[in-house]
């Protein structure tokens, strides 16, 4: 979809947008651009790999489902199917995306990873560089994503390591991992459910808690945890609704801190807002914890060639390591010259409002609100450059003329 003129410059294709340009076609990617195409405007959505939703296609593992149920993860304009489940799976996720994109006519630019993109003041225009082409356009919607690439730590030893040492990213299933001891790194949701799938295939999950954690239940009293806390922050203060979770939590799961899990002092839905880190939504790790199937490790010091010292001093000999130990954002390395985002690829302005920067540049999808956060940008961006493309259409009849500076 969208449209778009196309000239050669030596090897590069030189493509001018007529609408905004969206890098990735993740789920805010699509919902923008499908916001965008009810408003009457065209967009590009380049993407890196070859499929949409990459993320969920190819780098998620088999058992995953939906924590949230689908009314809290449903993109603007079109919902799920109404015989999906509660907590659709991977697959049906995906099938909801494909259909989304065929539903609004949205097709992708596929293979094309944005190497470079900035703001030229001389035409007003945002030049958005791929390996073969260069896209220009009025605005430019960044779409990449909280998950854009694996955060790799840096353990000491780590490279001695005998065994496979993998990001949960390219976790598929315990399948590999039979019989094996393996470390498990960080206990986020991934941390917590690759365990348990490690379970399942008779491994020995030894999971590092290096930190405080937040586990709530994925449901209380036959409701969902992340439904209730949205129900009550309509009426309460976020302070007053986190100590409700924590006392039901505490009467659903019982005291965690004795399993090695420590709950921050920062209540869970507080935290998830200021600092972006998600409490875990327990689908059954927990009672493998308190019965000994996940062992809970103190921080690592050291990876030997065969195991791994602790910092309490204790001493493993393990298998494999799988790191779970979360995602950041790639923005760093593309966008050129822009204020707008942090060093760590975050807007610096906070929810509600990071959706916007300057000049036509636009964020989709980075508000640490999941699925919600992205449907609430997605929305916000397409009423605002409509406008604009309202605007430029009804003043000039000349608007897709302007030239294009030489390179
Ligand atoms: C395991 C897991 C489970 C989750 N479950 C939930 C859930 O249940 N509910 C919920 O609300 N949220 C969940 N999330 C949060 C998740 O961030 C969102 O579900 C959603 O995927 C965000 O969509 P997005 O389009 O912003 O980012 P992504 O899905 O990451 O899509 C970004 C796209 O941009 C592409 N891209 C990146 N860099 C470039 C580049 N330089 N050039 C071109 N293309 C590029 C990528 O290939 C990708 O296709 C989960 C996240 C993870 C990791
Ligand atoms: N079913 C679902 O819907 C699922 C959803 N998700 C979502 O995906 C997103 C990413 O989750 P996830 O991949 O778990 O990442 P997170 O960022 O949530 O968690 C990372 C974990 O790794 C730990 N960690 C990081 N570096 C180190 C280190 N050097 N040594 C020890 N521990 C370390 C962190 O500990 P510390 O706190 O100390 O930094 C934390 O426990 C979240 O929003 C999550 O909710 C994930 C899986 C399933
Ligand atoms: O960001 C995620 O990974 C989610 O699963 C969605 C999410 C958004 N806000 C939350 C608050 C509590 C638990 C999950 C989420």
């Amino acid at each position: 979809m969208g449209s778009s003129q196309k000239h050669q410059h030596n090897d590069t294709n030189c493509v001018r947008v007529h609408g905004p340009i969206i890098v990735g076609a993740g789920p805010s990617g699509l919902a923008t651009s499908a916001c965008l195409a009810q408003q009457g405007v065209p967009s590009v959505i380049l993407e890196k790999s070859d499929c949409l939703a990459s993320l969920w296609q190819h780098r998620t593992y088999d058992r995953l489902k939906l924590h949230l149920p689908k009314q809290f993860c449903e993109l603007p304009l079109l919902g799920f199917p109404r015989n999906f489940p509660k907590y659709p799976t991977k697959r049906q996720f995906v099938s909801y995306l494909e259909s989304y994109a065929s539903h609004f006519s949205i097709r992708p630019r596929f293979n094309q990873a944005v190497r470079s993109a900035g703001y030229d003041a001389v035409s007003g225009f945002w030049r958005v560089e791929t390996l073969d082409s260069e896209y220009v356009s009025r605005w430019l919607i960044v779409a990449t994503g909280e998950n854009a690439e694996p955060v790799m730590p840096d353990i000491p030893g780590i490279n001695k390591f005998d065994g496979s040492v993998v990001h949960t990213s390219s976790y598929k299933s315990g399948f590999e991992f039979k019989n094996q001891r393996v470390l498990v790194v960080g206990c986020g949701n991934s941390g917590m459910e690759v365990s348990l799938d490690l379970c399942r295939y008779n491994a020995i999950p030894h999971m590092v808690v290096r930190n405080t954690v937040h586990v709530l239940p994925r449901e209380m009293f036959g409701f969902s945890t992340f439904g209730i806390a949205m129900a009550l922050a309509k009426w309460f203060p976020l302070k007053l609704v986190d100590r409700i979770l924590l006392l039901a939590a505490n009467f659903i799961l019982g005291n965690t801190d004795r399993t090695g899990l420590r709950r921050p002092k920062t209540g869970p839905i507080e935290l998830k807002n200021v600092t972006g880190k998600t409490p875990v939504l327990d689908v059954g790790a927990l009672s493998l914890i308190k019965s000994g199937k996940i062992k809970v490790v103190e921080g690592v010091k050291e990876i030997t060639r065969n195991g791994a010292k602790f910092v309490d001093g204790q001493e493993k000999e393990i298998d494999s390591i799988i790191l779970a130990t979360g995602y950041k954002s790639n923005v760093p390395t593309w966008l050129k010259g822009c204020e707008f985002f942090n060093k760590d690829g975050m807007p610096r302005t906070p929810f509600p409002n990071g959706w916007k920067a300057e000049k036509g540049l636009y964020t989709v999808g980075f508000t640490r609100r999941g699925l919600q956060g992205t449907a609430s940008d997605a929305v916000k961006i397409a009423k605002d450059i409509a406008q604009q493309w309202r605007l430029i259409n009804s003043n000039s009849c000349n608007s897709h003329v302007i030239q294009l500076k030489e390179t």
